[in-house]
């Protein structure tokens, strides 16, 4: 296989990789985005849900608490006592049982009834005090039994084992960690989660990891916090369908994007290439555009304009093959074939008229020793004087202004001349007009066009024509299209002169030579 084509193979290859690698990348991180959005979305959700079954809870645990005086007037632990307890037991669903306590211990209870011997309190995982009551968490029962009791005096609550049960299936399902405790993180009442140490660690400021975010949910008035926390995975934990998913979008985005970029890439390089054969074969033509005196509307110059027509594409303008051309350092040919085409073909018309020719270059290009080399040897062969040509330049390669000067001083002695293009645009200003000592300047169409208007131009023009009338250059308005334009500038600007399509449109040399005298 050729080495060319390897190249190219290659090359492609490298493009679509890329171009799948990148859209993976933007696919993953928005993915990555969107489960983290949803995780936090749950998380707050989750909270929101603990905190209110605690709310909830408490509430049930306060209301039960509020009958105590109604059980008072009974015999504690007698059957009417009993009895009394069962009933108001039944509604509350988070309640499991009440009892009566009696030095820290459990004699009776709604539940158990009298109990044979006196059950202790005092075996217990956790004991928080809370003004009057004192809640113990996993107290000691019996054998595999353990309780949260709440107790105050003679009076216990034990909260149903099942009160938090349904928040265990998400934290399972989910890898949620939650802990309910008070607002200020000092006691930690229920845990749910299989990894509510590494919470606790991280909530207390003891341990820090990145990927693991917490979330709280908080009720000032019921003094309780659920904080809530899970660790993110970066690879969407490990989901295969998720990461399945991402690939393939990946590949298949990655692969169109890829093939885009090739086309487009492949379209700008035939199009170069047409342009470079378009050079060498000599297919590309001009024509040209008078520039009149404004007061007496006779001809002053001509302006070449570059015309390329395609034999496949068909027409092909200068604002897409000249830009196309200065990118891609094929702007020196075109300027050589300008230069050398255009004075060839308008070198009797400067000789019998007393006009000039303005020819478009690029900056980069006068500054360049090939190009004076040829301006200068296609005059001398043509036989035009220098004082014939004005060389247009505009700011749009941003080039140096210092490199144009030294290049207009070497031109100095020819009799050439320099005109400003599109002045007022971004890429001809008044800096350039203050560095470059040209001999015109030519006024861009978007000047002209406000000539009328109530555009910000039309408040700049006045000032304008100010300057122009006191400076002594040439200026051509570019874009003349109105009878109003041209009455306006012949009134206001009487010594300049103008170029459009007012007058006349850019025509081949033939036609032009129709309207020229000699
Ligand atoms: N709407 C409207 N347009 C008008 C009117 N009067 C003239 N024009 C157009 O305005 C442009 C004037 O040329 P430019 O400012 O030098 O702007 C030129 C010049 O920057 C560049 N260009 C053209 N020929 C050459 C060339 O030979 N060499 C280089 N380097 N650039 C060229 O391409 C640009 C566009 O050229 P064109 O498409 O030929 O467009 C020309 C001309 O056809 C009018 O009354 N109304």
């Amino acid at each position: 296989m050729p080495l060319q084509i390897l190249k190219i193979i290659h090359h492609r290859i490298s493009i679509y990789t890329l171009s799948i690698v990148l859209t993976f990348g933007v696919l993953y991180g928005a993915g990555l985005g969107g489960y983290y959005y949803y995780t936090h979305e749950k998380v707050e959700d989750y909270a929101d849900a603990i905190l209110a079954r605690a709310d909830s809870l408490i509430a049930q645990v306060k209301l039960i608490d509020g009958f105590r005086q109604e059980f008072a007037v009974y015999e504690p632990c007698s059957s009417q006592y009993l009895n009394a307890l069962r009933k108001r037991l039944w509604p509350y669903p988070l309640i499991k049982d009440i009892a009566y306590v009696n030095d820290e211990k459990i004699i009776c209870s709604a539940l158990w009834g009298k109990l044979n011997a006196p059950l202790s309190l005092n075996l217990f995982r956790n004991k928080v005090n809370r003004g009057s009551y004192t809640w113990v968490f996993d107290a000691f029962i019996e054998e595999h039994i353990t309780a949260n009791v709440l107790y105050t005096n003679n009076f216990a609550i034990t909260v149903s084992p099942f009160a938090f049960q349904r928040f265990w299936d998400e934290a399972n399902k989910m890898d949620f960690d939650a802990v309910i405790g008070d607002f200020k993180h000092k006691n930690h009442f229920f845990m749910i989660g299989k990894n509510t140490q590494l919470l606790e660690s991280i909530e207390h400021k003891q341990a820090h990891s990145l990927l693991y975010f917490t979330e709280k949910s908080c009720n000032r008035v019921n003094d309780v916090c659920v904080i809530v926390g899970t660790s993110l995975s970066l690879f969407f934990k490990n989901n295969t369908y998720v990461l399945l998913f991402l690939f393939s979008l990946s590949f298949i985005i990655g692969f169109l994007i890829g093939t885009l970029y090739i086309n487009n890439l492949s379209h700008k390089q035939s199009l170069l290439t047409r342009l470079e054969n378009a050079i060498l074969n000599q297919e590309l033509h001009f024509v040209y555009q008078p520039i009149y005196k404004v007061k007496d509307r006779n001809i002053t110059g001509v302006e070449a304009l570059l015309r390329w027509t395609d034999s496949q594409i068909g027409y092909i303008g200068p604002d897409i093959f000249i830009p196309l051309a200065e990118k891609n350092g094929l702007i020196n040919k075109i300027s050589q074939y300008v230069v050398e085409h255009a004075i060839r073909q308008c070198a009797p018309m400067l000789l019998n008229n007393d006009i000039t020719l303005s020819i478009n270059v690029s900056c980069a290009d006068i500054c360049s020793a090939e190009f004076r080399e040829k301006l200068l040897s296609t005059l001398k062969k043509e036989n035009v004087a220098g004082e014939s040509i004005i060389l247009e330049i505009t700011e749009r390669q941003s080039f140096g202004t210092d490199d144009i000067k030294q290049t207009m001083d070497f031109f100095k002695g020819t009799g050439i001349m320099f005109a400003l293009d599109d002045f007022g645009t971004g890429y001809s200003n008044l800096n350039w007009l203050s560095l470059l000592d040209v001999d015109e300047i030519k006024i861009d169409k978007s000047i002209t066009d406000s000539i009328g208007t109530e555009s910000i131009n039309k408040h700049i023009l006045p000032g304008l024509i100010g300057m122009f009338k006191n400076i002594p250059k040439i200026v051509v308005f570019e874009g003349v299209e109105t009878e109003m334009q041209y009455q306006f500038l012949k009134e206001n600007v009487p010594e300049c002169c103008v170029q459009g399509w007012y007058f006349a449109k850019a025509v081949p040399l033939s036609e032009l030579r129709a309207v020229l005298p000699g």
